[in-house]
């Protein structure tokens, strides 16, 4: 049997004697508590030195915790505080065990700076006890004569004490002493002893490095005295260490001790600690084989606990020649050898020994620290002509109000004036400091990304819609995927078309589907979870569940569907934080995570523009509030068309602003109208409503729309460039937006956390599904304006045929309207393309703004705009006959029917908020009926 098992048999724990992030995270921590029977860890300055100063592990969390301006002290206190909480949280289960054995602790030692301060060693033992806020944690407190009050204090409060750094005998019995004395004090308080945990870390090689030198010397001088030394060399730690428990014996028996167990306390044990050999002469595992015996612990080093599996020798051995243990000690006063005095000197060298490394740390993170806070967001570039005076004027009226102080409090009167308004604004500014609360979450999520690839997973299949999946679409489209990240789709249509082709495309046995929806109620991720689960279920039975994680607000009936389902894992994100918002919470980054990005380093380039924004005090210039001053003032100026622009390297980024802009502005008759994908065209082709911004990287050239810009400027159109250094730039963006939209927002004096007039063509859209479930179909509708070549166009404009139709309907187009295309199709290189080729033509006859958007996407993303912003659109609704329909499990309906009725409920919403429409079915092949309409189409 291992011996690492085996020696449980003889009731001794062993600890691990290391704790570091990467190892919290690739699964080895718990790979061991599993596998190999490991029962706690411990910790001390000099660990943490290895693992924080001597790493890059903890680069991006030490730069994100410098950003919100914390001292190294600070950084120091929560990057241990984060991974000992990591650490009690895996060993959990063992401490809520029946066997627990008072095992499953994780120590945290108290600064080596307090080794001699009993006050300050009881102030920071109850905070660092309060802010781990963990039952399975131990304060590591040293021994010395000053931490011995500090024991008995937090004893009594209830804490779990490590006395560490004990290398004398005399000393371990007034540790014992302020231990019980420390229970007394609880007892006699009425608090309840069970379950208060302390160990006696009894420290062995350290002891024998510094007593052979001396025995060898004395051995060197021969003689009567030599002979005796020569006996004792190596000999002394074990002996000490086997007197300690004989005096642990003796104490932890009797009267005393009987009246405190009585009222529940269990003893504190010993600890063999500094058990890692470290004289290449003796045998390895020396301090592990020979100190094995009931109810101790002993850390280990990772060295010595690998090697222990392999050669170690479990058997009971602690009581082993104890006459030889008592001719040890006895023999060294006769050899000048006081061990008092040479344990005194290894307690205040332990000391140093500890401050040193940690100085140096610390020192290590105070660089890191400066580095970081002396560093600036990337500069937006405005070129805005005769508007700068207005936006200037605007940047200081806002300034003149306290817009960026209120702005960070929360205070919503600087948005709406009503009450329920401003409640509604209050209940949805999570997403201003979420990037922080994230930050601390990285463990986790790199964690649960380990378990995943250990489970053998090969695919990742996100689906949800709008806020829920945008992000996840830009992060996979901007960077390539990670070195250990797994290949990710995303589904966000019921266009069942899509349903195929993702199905057909992925391992299902191996795909982890996340069903990502903060409310828990979208229809559309509700489908897609049903169906994919139901594919699993085919292949894996009972065990579909593994394959499933959600993302979704605590509370919600998915909550207790996705757990009566035995999903694999639940993120619960963050009711205060909208969908749209949500780029930066779990939804967006355990996404990123499985697909291998590094998502600290996004989050800390978040939380650099929070701080240039404002977050943790004031700045000379606030990005967001200039940009999204300007765009607020340059819309009311009648230039409400934000054009995007942006190189192939970000195509998708467009989506996701889209959406933030669109559902958040898009209300109340005003709003921004977000133009993506629209190439750049010569100034002629552009009436006088735009603003562009392009979206670039700052190394990366990009001379053709850098040249169209420069005429575009030339010619008066306002032009806004936002450069970035990486991708990873693009957390410093994604906050960039969203403060620059809540600010524009502001301008309008609109909510732009709300979305009113989505619920409108969700409503319209669960009534025809209730006339489906009934009737078996979607209701007739009224008779096409034209039919032409197998496609038909229902419209309110007359005209003789498809091309009378057409024309009629794009004499509808006034300066400053827009066309938007909206196609519930599956999505496909040549239907992007007759989109594209319609966009154009419609561009360069009318000059109008263009837009276009696959449905159900735009329902979720730029559909609020469409019925909530000023009535300027022109709508073309391309649907299909879904000729590759699927059926939905346990529905009496399609996707085809289903995403039918969606494009039938937002044409319902877009005529009650009096839109000008036009629905083309294209037939069975989408992609042919395009190109019918497009010869269909004459537009001057
Ligand atoms: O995450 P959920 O609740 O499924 O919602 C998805 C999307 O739908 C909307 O609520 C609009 O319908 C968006 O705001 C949101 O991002
Ligand atoms: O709690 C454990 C101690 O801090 C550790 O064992 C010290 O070991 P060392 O003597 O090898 O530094």
């Amino acid at each position: 049997m291992n011996p690492l098992l085996y020696i449980r048999q003889f009731d001794q724990s062993l600890w691990l004697d290391f704790i570091s992030r990467p190892i919290l995270i690739d699964g080895k921590l718990q790979h061991r508590i599993k596998e190999e029977a490991l029962r706690g860890v411990t910790s001390n300055p000099a660990i943490f030195a290895k693992s924080i100063g001597d790493t890059a592990d903890y680069d991006s969390a030490i730069k994100a915790l410098a950003l919100q301006g914390k001292t190294t002290d600070e950084i120091y206190t929560s990057l241990a505080i984060a991974d000992v909480q990591a650490a009690t949280d895996l060993f959990r289960p063992l401490y809520d065990s029946a066997d627990n054995s008072s095992d499953g602790y994780v120590s945290l030692e108290v600064s080596p700076e307090l080794v001699n301060d009993t006050e300050g060693t009881i102030e920071e033992g109850l905070r660092l006890w309060k802010a781990v806020d963990r039952p399975n944690v131990m304060i590591k407190v040293p021994a010395t004569l000053e931490g011995l009050p500090a024991i008995r204090r937090l004893i009594s409060e209830g804490v779990n004490v490590n006395v560490t750094l004990i290398f004398g005998l005399e000393r371990y019995r007034l540790v014992t002493e302020a231990f019980l004395a420390g229970l007394e004090d609880r007892a006699a308080a009425g608090k309840p002893l069970e379950r208060i945990d302390s160990v006696a870390s009894f420290f062995l090689s350290r002891i024998d490095v510094l007593i052979d030198p001396v025995l060898e010397k004395i051995a060197a001088e021969g003689g009567e005295k030599g002979k005796v030394a020569e006996g004792l060399v190596g000999e002394v730690a074990l002996a000490s260490a086997k007197q300690a428990y004989q005096i642990y014996k003796e104490i932890f028996s009797g009267p005393r001790w009987e009246a405190l167990k009585a009222k529940g306390a269990e003893s504190q044990r010993l600890l063999w600690a500094s058990t890692g050999n470290k004289n290449p002469k003796y045998d390895n595992l020396k301090y592990v084989n020979g100190l094995i015996g009931p109810k101790t612990v002993n850390t280990v080093p990772v060295e010595t606990l690998d090697l222990f599996g392999k050669e170690g020798k479990a058997a009971v051995t602690l009581e082993d020649n104890l006459d030889k243990v008592k001719e040890v000690l006895a023999a060294l006063p006769g050899l000048g050898i006081d061990l008092d005095e040479r344990t005194q000197f290894l307690e205040e060298d332990g000391a140093k020994k500890f401050k040193e490394p940690f100085a140096k740390l610390m020192e290590s993170i105070e660089k890191k620290r400066a580095l970081a806070v002396g560093e600036q967001v990337d500069d937006a570039k405005f070129e805005l002509g005769q508007f700068q005076v207005p936006v200037d004027a605007k940047i200081q009226e806002l300034k003149g109000k306290d817009f960026v102080p209120g702005f960070w409090n929360k205070q919503a009167d600087l948005w709406v004036q009503d009450a329920a308004g401003q409640d509604s604004i209050r209940s949805f500014m999570g997403w201003l400091r979420v990037a922080e609360t994230m930050v601390e979450a990285v463990p986790k999520i790199e964690t649960f990304v380990n378990e995943v690839k250990t489970a053998g997973f090969k695919h990742v299949v996100v689906m949800g819609m709008g806020g829920s999946t945008m992000a996840p679409i830009v992060f996979k489209s901007s960077f390539p995927q990670g070195e250990n990240g797994l290949p990710i789709s995303v589904l966000d249509t019921t266009d069942p078309g899509t349903v195929r082709e993702i199905e057909a495309s992925v391992p299902l046995a191996d795909t982890l589907f996340i069903v990502a929806s903060k409310s828990g109620t979208t229809a559309e991720p509700l489908a897609f979870g049903d169906y994919f689960y139901a594919k699993v279920k085919e292949i894996k039975g009972d065990k579909a569940g593994e394959n499933f994680v959600a993302i979704t607000d605590p509370g919600s009936k998915f909550v207790t569907d996705a757990t009566n389902a035995n999903y694999r894992h639940i993120f619960l994100n963050f009711p205060e934080v909208g969908g749209r918002f949500s780029a930066l919470t779990y939804f967006g980054l355990v996404p990123a995570a499985l697909y291998g990005l590094p998502i600290g380093e996004i989050l800390e380039r978040a939380i650099l523009m929070m701080r240039a924004c404002g977050a943790y005090g004031a700045t000379d210039k606030n990005p967001g509030l200039e940009f999204g001053a300007a765009l607020g003032v340059l819309a009311q100026q009648g230039h409400d068309k934000l054009t995007i622009v942006v190189p192939d390297a970000l195509h998708d980024l467009g989506l996701w602003l889209e959406q933030l802009i669109a559902e958040s502005t898009g209300k109340e008759g005003k709003g921004l109208l977000p133009v993506a994908g629209e190439p750049l065209g010569e100034p002629g082709i552009y009436g006088s409503d735009r603003i562009f911004v392009y979206v670039g990287y700052k190394d990366q050239a990009d001379e053709a729309d850098a040249s169209k810009l420069e005429a575009l400027k030339q010619a008066g159109h306002p032009v806004i460039t936002l450069l970035m250094k990486d991708a990873f730039d693009l957390g410093q963006e994604f906050f960039r937006w969203e403060m620059a939209t809540a600010v524009a927002g502001a301008v309008f004096g609109i909510n732009p956390f709300d979305q009113p007039n989505v619920q409108a063509a969700k409503t319209a859209t669960d009534k025809l599904m209730k006339a489906v479930e009934a009737d078996g179909k979607l209701p007739e509708t009224e008779a096409p304006a034209a039919s032409e070549n197998g496609v038909d166009y229902y419209t309110a404009a007359h005209g003789d045929g498809a091309s009378g139709v057409l024309k009629a309907f794009f004499a509808q187009a006034r300066p400053g309207d827009f066309l938007c295309l909206q196609a519930y199709l599956t999505e496909t290189p040549a239907v992007s393309a007759s989109l594209l080729e319609l966009r154009q033509r419609v561009q360069q006859a009318l000059h109008i703004a263009t837009t276009s958007g696959y449905g159900p996407r735009f329902l979720h993303s730029t559909g609020q705009y469409h019925k909530g912003g000023p009535n300027t659109g022109l709508f073309i609704q391309f649907t299909d006959d879904n000729p590759q329909d699927l059926p939905l499990p346990g529905r009496s309906y399609t996707f085809g029917t289903f995403k039918n009725a969606q494009a039938l409920g937002d044409l319902q919403a877009l005529h009650d908020n009096g839109r000008r429409t036009l629905r083309v079915n294209l037939g069975n092949d989408a992609e042919a009926g395009l190109k019918t309409m497009l010869a269909a189409l004459e537009l001057k």
